[in-house]
């Protein structure tokens, strides 16, 4: 039954064990990737993944993305939630876990809101380089010494969302409520990062060690709605940061050329805004490649299908697991020559210009692709190229930090510190 009657209408993949479906071979090696470019190799652009026993349909190369969850994006847009979260979140309630209706609202109105607290304006911008300035300041304190480079911008980056969720920052005097809430969103944090507890999640005979609904709150959409955003804002964006930092220090030759542009188009330690955006297309093509090589999450969210569809000739029912895989995307090596080496370049054209790229899809594609896009993009290129502006940073004295990734389902560098000099 496990292995033939429910596999045969579906499109061939892996062959899935009892209990686990294919999640074991995720962890040989982690986080996954390979194991995902092995059977797209196998089995070619969809094939079907069993997390525990249910199965997935996975979309892994850009033009097929394109024909499912782009042009027939209707068909793609549910979530398909392990029976758990609902327990965990105390019922379908947030932005990132809803479907139909209360999705699109909540979806619409935190879109609506992010543009209504300056993103696309000036405002946006300032708040973040009131925390640029912040980051500065902490740096410049710790000159020469060796520095947890993470923690800094952690504190920076949660700095922004908070001021747009509750008005307010975690200045010296709100040191405390940030450790404290830090701790709370870690807690759940680093346990779905855990192996362990992945498949707990998804092999429904684990279920039963995890802890009832956390949410005692009267209000759980909007307790749900700050969770999401917290969660899905901080990690990510503090993670392609600080492994953005972790290549360059594996590479001094990429930071070389990040300080000749900086010293030709600004030319001073004065701050960068996003009016010279255009104006940096090697820092630019940094950040591409930090986002590309970082590949944060290397089994991307579970959809579902909201119709019966049909796709290279098989019949996929109403309510079937897909997923956008995009990681399998971004080392595509049919796009990206030898994508396990971190090379800005690829990303800059005959003439030095930025190379657009569209299989560069870090923040997925089609009608759930990430609605903190605008931010998150803003927030990278203001602390990277203000901080590569400022600073020359060293490896420690134990070397250049390690690049090897840990399982997760979203992929943080281990904890590396380095030191920094001023420039100017
Ligand atoms: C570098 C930073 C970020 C990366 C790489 C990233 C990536 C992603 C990805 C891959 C998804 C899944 C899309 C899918 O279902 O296929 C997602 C969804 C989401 N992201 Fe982001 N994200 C980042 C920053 C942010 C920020 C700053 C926020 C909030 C302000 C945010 C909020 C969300 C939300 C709410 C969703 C769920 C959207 C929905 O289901 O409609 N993300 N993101």
């Amino acid at each position: 039954h496990e292995l033939w009657w429910k596999r045969r209408n579906l499109p061939p993949g892996p062959c899935p064990v009892p209990v686990f479906g294919n999640l074991l071979s995720l962890n040989y090696p982690p986080p996954g990737y390979e194991a995902f470019e092995k059977w797209t190799e196998n089995y070619g652009p969809v094939y079907t993944f069993w997390i525990g026993n249910t199965p997935h349909i996975m979309i892994n190369t850009f033009d097929k993305l394109k024909e499912t969850f782009v042009r027939d994006g209707d068909a793609y847009v549910d979530k398909k939630n392990p029976p758990m979260l609902q327990l965990f979140r105390g019922g379908e309630y947030g932005v990132m876990d809803t479907n139909g209706a209360k999705w699109r609202e909540h979806r619409r109105f935190a879109l609506t809101s992010l543009r209504d607290f300056g993103l696309g304006k000036n405002l946006m911008q300032e708040k973040i380089l009131i925390e640029v300035q912040d980051v500065f300041r902490k740096f410049d304190e710790n000159e020469g010494s060796e520095t947890d480079v993470a923690i800094i911008f952690d504190n920076a980056i949660a700095n922004v969302i908070n001021q747009l969720l509750f008005g307010y920052r975690f200045d010296e005097a709100k040191q405390d409520e940030f450790v404290a809430l830090k701790k709370i969103i870690d807690a759940p944090q680093d346990v779905f990062g855990k192996f362990h507890m992945f498949l707990a999640m998804n092999v429904p005979i684990f279920r039963k060690i995890l802890p009832n609904a956390i949410f005692e709150q009267p209000d759980r959409q909007l307790a749900n709605m700050c969770l999401d955003l917290w969660f899905a804002g901080l990690s990510t964006t503090t993670n392609t940061t600080t492994w953005a930092i972790g290549y360059i220090l594996n590479k001094p030759k990429i930071q070389q050329k990040l300080h000749e542009e900086m010293d030709l188009v600004i030319g001073s330690d004065r701050i960068i805004t996003t009016a010279e955006k255009n104006a940096l297309p090697y820092m630019n093509a940094v950040i591409n490649e930090s986002q590309r090589c970082a590949n944060l999450v290397p089994l991307n969210l579970q959809h579902a299908t909201t119709r019966d569809i049909v796709l290279d000739g098989y019949h996929i029912p109403a309510g079937t697991g897909v997923v956008a895989q995009i990681s399998t995307v971004m080392n595509d090596k049919q796009v990206f020559t030898d994508p396990e080496v971190f090379n800005p370049d690829r990303f800059i054209d005959e003439n030095g210009k930025l190379r657009k790229v569209e299989e560069l899809i870090p923040f997925s594609i089609g009608k759930r692709q990430c609605l903190g896009e605008g931010l998150a993009r803003m927030e990278l290129f203001l602390f990277l190229s203000n901080f590569f502006n400022r600073y020359q940073i060293s490896p420690s004295f134990s070397g250049p930090p390690s690049l090897i990734k840990n399982s997760g389902t979203v992929i943080a560098p281990r904890v590396f510190s380095a030191i920094v000099r001023k420039r100017h």
